[in-house]
């Protein structure tokens, strides 16, 4: 009888600390993993491009594919339609987490690069390969700076036929909805007159939960939705067009996150 209230205590304990164990597991293994891929990825990009180059990012591309079935993690895409646009564009979507990468890999277009913190820059081998695509830089915290680079942006975009992904958030977030969007993918569209395509990651917290402590197996839902023109807009538009997309892309968020919280069911055991 004692025994067998002991196991009885025991077994959320057990519970806890295996699940909190696979949570670091798996975090570890993924940096570690993404880290070993860049070192193989390095001299392939620099043998086939010789240096600094957007097209580096096919490259990256084919070697993340494989990364959602060391996971357990199935994306399930819909409307591939809308990424069939000729020329410039700027994507933007959600951002909740670096396995973000995971979704953005699976559906990148050719000649697309993103913009992301400048810290990343020193994360090593990442940080390396991210440089070699192309990857654009910004300081977060130098708003003057962070806006010089993105009209620089604008200009190579339409100079060297580019299209870029910003994660207008500007932050991650999984705190169950959209966080209000930052300015600069708007204007970088608007300078540059190129069309927005906006890209909605369902949540991931039937699976992967960074609080809790939480990494299952899982699905998410990427939604490409219809591009949104900008011909014609001036900076006065820009309040405008940022709202209209956060409110396209929440409505998105919301109804594929039931989806998917339905087909996989609650996380917490
Ligand atoms: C081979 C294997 C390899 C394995 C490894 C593979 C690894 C990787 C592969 C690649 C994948 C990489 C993925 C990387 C993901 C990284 C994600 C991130 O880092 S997210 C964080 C960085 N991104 C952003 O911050 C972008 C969004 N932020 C913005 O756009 C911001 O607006 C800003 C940073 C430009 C400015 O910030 P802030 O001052 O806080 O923002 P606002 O309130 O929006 O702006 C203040 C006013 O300034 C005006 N504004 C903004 N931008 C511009 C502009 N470009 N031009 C003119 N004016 C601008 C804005 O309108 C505001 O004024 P107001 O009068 O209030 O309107
Ligand atoms: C020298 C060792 C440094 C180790 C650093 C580990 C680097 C990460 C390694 C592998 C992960 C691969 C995917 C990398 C791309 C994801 C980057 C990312 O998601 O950055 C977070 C940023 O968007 C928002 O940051 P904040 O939430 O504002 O903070």
């Amino acid at each position: 009888m004692d025994v067998a209230w002991m196991l009885l205590l025991l077994f959320p304990l057990l519970m806890w600390t295996s699940s909190t164990f696979v949570f670091y597991f798996k975090k570890f293994f993924y940096v570690a993993w993404m880290m070993f891929l860049a070192i193989l990825g390095i001299p392939v990009c620099l043998l086939k491009s010789g240096g600094r180059d957007v097209e580096n990012m096919r490259i990256i591309r084919s070697m993340v594919r494989h990364v959602k079935y060391l996971f357990g993690l199935r994306i399930e895409v819909s409307g591939w339609e809308h990424l069939q646009t000729e020329g410039p564009y700027v994507i933007i979507s959600n951002h909740q987490s670096s396995l973000d990468v995971l979704g953005m890999m699976e559906i990148l277009p050719d000649r697309c690069t993103t913009i992301a913190k400048k810290e990343l820059v020193y994360a090593g081998t990442v940080g390396l390969i991210c440089w070699l695509a192309g990857i654009v830089f910004i300081n977060r915290k130098k708003t003057s700076d962070a806006k010089s680079v993105m009209a620089d942006a604008a200009k190579t975009m339409l100079d060297e036929q580019i299209r870029l992904w910003v994660f207008p958030e500007g932050t991650r977030n999984q705190n169950g909805d959209l966080l209000p969007f930052k300015k600069g993918a708007f204007h970088l569209a608007v300078q540059a007159q190129v069309p927005i395509v906006p890209v909605v990651f369902s949540s991931y917290s039937s699976f992967y939960l960074r609080k809790e402590k939480q990494f299952k197996s899982g699905v998410i839902r990427l939604r490409i939705l219809p591009k949104i023109e900008t011909k014609g807009l001036t900076s006065d538009d820009v309040s405008c067009l940022s709202d209209q997309s956060h409110s396209l892309m929440r409505t998105a968020f919301l109804e594929i996150s039931d989806l998917v919280a339905k087909s996989n069911g609650p996380l917490k055991h």
